[in-house]
């Protein structure tokens, strides 16, 4: 439906991801009557990796949620504008937003492997919810290359049945990672995905990010700016103008750039941590 360029019927890893790119327009989105964010225009390059930054409250994680449809998961939120993935808006009446996340993948911000799943039946979990049929080996074959690609198969190829609850945090995460390559997305969304991490497994997630981009286009909500200069491509700098107020998009730009030469007195003040 999205142009993929792997076998429509196929869940075997055959062709790596391509990753595509995204075009925000006019996006405006809302929790019941509270206007959440508003009229956010944003062009986001296949196979790179975008941070978004900015104070609390300006919207970073429901713009986030928006591109693949999980905001409306929340009852009374909306959003208008269309978001273009492969010539296609992701909002429109015939796209099936199931299709959606499948095609664009999330990490949250506290590892969540289902608790009564192993390792195994957590990566495969894609697919099983996707009531996708694979034979053993094909399944064998999908867990070890999203593991592999996730950073985590040698840690755990001789454990693969016990509980992915097991593993540590960082691990988790990775699992997590895993579990959302497994089904080839073309996009990854990443809500923080170190905050609950200590620095060294935050340092292991961050260099898998930089792998990852080269198949898949990453978007990174961060509350870290080093991270956000140490991961991200390009930065897009949210900001809202106070509690009840929407949240817009202020600049984006090469991340270099924004940090280097921000465009907006803004910019400068939040990167500078005169705010936030
Ligand atoms: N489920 C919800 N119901 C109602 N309002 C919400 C809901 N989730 C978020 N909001 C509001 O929407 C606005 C944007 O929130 P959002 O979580 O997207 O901001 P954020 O920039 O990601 O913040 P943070 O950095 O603190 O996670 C805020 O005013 C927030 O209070």
């Amino acid at each position: 439906m999205f142009g993929l360029k792997r076998a429509a019927t196929s869940t075997l890893p055959q062709a790596p991801a391509q990753g595509s790119g995204l075009e925000i327009k006019g996006l405006n989105c809302y929790y019941g009557n509270f206007h959440a964010v508003d009229d956010v225009n944003m062009v986001i390059k296949p196979r790179t990796v975008t941070a978004f930054i900015g104070p609390s409250g300006c919207g970073k994680s429901t713009v986030l949620r928006t591109i693949n449809r999980m905001h409306e998961t929340v009852p009374g939120a909306r959003s208008t504008g269309e978001i273009v993935m492969d010539g296609v808006n992701l909002f429109g009446p015939s796209v099936d937003p199931v299709d959606v996340r499948r095609h664009i993948g999330m990490v949250f911000q506290r590892p969540n492997p289902f608790p009564t799943m192993s390792i195994r039946e957590n990566v495969l979990s894609g697919l099983t919810l996707n009531k996708k049929k694979v034979s053993k080996q094909e399944a064998d074959d999908i867990v070890e290359w999203a593991l592999k690609g996730a950073n985590l198969w040698d840690g755990v190829s001789n454990k693969l049945d016990k509980p992915g609850t097991d593993l540590s945090g960082g691990q988790q995460q990775r699992l997590c990672i895993a579990r959302a390559i497994a089904v080839h997305p073309q996009i990854l969304l990443m809500d923080e995905p170190c905050s609950a991490l200590d620095p060294i497994s935050t340092l292991a997630i961050e260099k898998l990010i930089e792998e990852l981009k080269h198949d898949y286009t990453i978007v990174i909500v961060t509350h870290n700016m080093q991270q956000a200069q140490r991961v991200s491509d390009y930065t897009a700098f949210f900001n809202t103008e106070g509690v009840g107020k929407p949240g817009h998009l202020v600049e984006m730009a090469p991340t270099a750039e924004l940090f280097g030469n921000p465009q907006r007195p803004e910019t400068q003040k939040y990167i500078s941590g005169q705010f936030g």
